[in-house]
């Protein structure tokens, strides 16, 4: 990566960027087809919206894991908060809605 054009470096680069942009969008849609199913789940049984303890045991989890693959592990921990409250909004809204 030392002698080639510049401009060609980045379009490399960017060309990674948009495949990673891309696979994580499909994970995100895949995480969110099973939490949606979740709600469901939970809203037909009574169920709290939220798992303090089970998000609690999921951060610890990630932090580990970030640490290993050399990402601030709380740049993960907020990652996780933000798709988790995304989550309990989609959860509160299915309960809302008549199911039997
Ligand atoms: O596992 C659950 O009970 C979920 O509702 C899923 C989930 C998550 O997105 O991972 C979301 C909310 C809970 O507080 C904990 C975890």
């Amino acid at each position: 990566m030392t002698d080639a054009d510049p401009s060609t470096i980045l379009q490399g680069l960017r060309g990674s960027i948009d495949n990673i942009d891309a696979a994580l969008i499909f994970l995100l849609a895949e995480r969110f087809r099973c939490t949606k199913q979740v709600g469901v789940l939970k809203a037909k049984h009574g169920m709290p919206a939220s798992d303090p303890a089970r998000e609690e045991q999921q951060i610890a989890r990630l932090m580990r894991l970030a640490e290993d693959a050399d990402l601030d592990p709380a740049f993960a921990e907020k990652w996780f908060n933000f798709v988790v409250a995304e989550v309990i909004r989609h959860h509160r809204t299915a309960a809302a809605q008549p199911h039997d």
